[in-house]
């Protein structure tokens, strides 16, 4: 992989984060990816925005797709390291996440998926787990925050039920990194008074169906 150019951080830093999400099933970080990579992100997300790429977001799995903005209001575009190529820099970023994962805290995640996600004014998504009948590969949910000049009152906070009864809202802020475990962290979006973006996605082990087959 080049390096130089490209946003890494210390083994101690990878260290002391994961810690926390396998104490607190959460950990976000700020200032999560150089400058010159945030700045790429975005042109890219509002660059697929002005091309009309997004649709709207559905809820349940294949079989049971339907858009229900009483649920969720958002909408979403799916990455692809082939078709959206220019991220190339954030699909290394993306590896490296998973690699101190694997070797810190022995997930065998094999994949991942994410996409960007635009919340426009006055939309939100209800409380949820990630991981839900159909979909249980999904093992960690991982949020990166494109919003700049996020004011308090902005709404659009993702709030979090934790396992001890505590909420916790965290601001969606720029170049914010949010893990946390999909199986067991309840989460809502609040609703958000200006158009909230943010890249979403999701470290996969192999589908329990797949584990049947091989
Ligand atoms: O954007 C967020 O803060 C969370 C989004 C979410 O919960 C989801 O897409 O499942
Ligand atoms: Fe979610």
């Amino acid at each position: 992989m080049p390096s130089s150019a490209f946003t890494s951080h210390t083994e101690s830093d990878w260290g002391r984060w994961l810690n926390q999400l396998a104490d607190n099933d959460f950990v976000y970080i700020d200032h999560f990816t150089s400058a010159p990579l945030y700045r790429q992100i975005h042109r890219y997300f509002d660059r697929l925005r002005a091309d009309h790429e997004f649709s709207r977001a559905a809820i349940g799995t294949a079989r049971q797709r339907q858009v229900e903005t009483s649920v969720r209001g958002d909408f979403i575009y799916w990455l692809d390291r082939d078709t959206d190529g220019e991220l190339a820099e954030l699909f290394y970023l993306l590896d490296e996440l998973v690699r101190h994962i694997r070797q810190q805290l022995f997930l065998s995640i094999s994949d991942y998926e994410f996409h960007f996600a635009l919340y426009p004014p006055d939309t939100f998504y209800k409380k949820h787990l990630d991981q839900f009948q159909g979909q249980d590969n999904r093992v960690l949910s991982v949020l990166l925050y494109l919003n700049d000049d996020w004011q308090p009152g902005d709404g659009g906070e993702l709030k979090m039920y934790e396992k001890d009864g505590a909420e916790t809202l965290i601001p969606p802020l720029g170049n914010r990194l949010l893990l946390f475990r999909s199986d067991t962290v309840e989460h809502e979006v609040l609703c958000t008074q200006k158009h909230r973006k943010s890249l979403t996605g999701w470290l996969l082990r192999r589908p329990t169906s797949l584990n049947q087959l091989i």
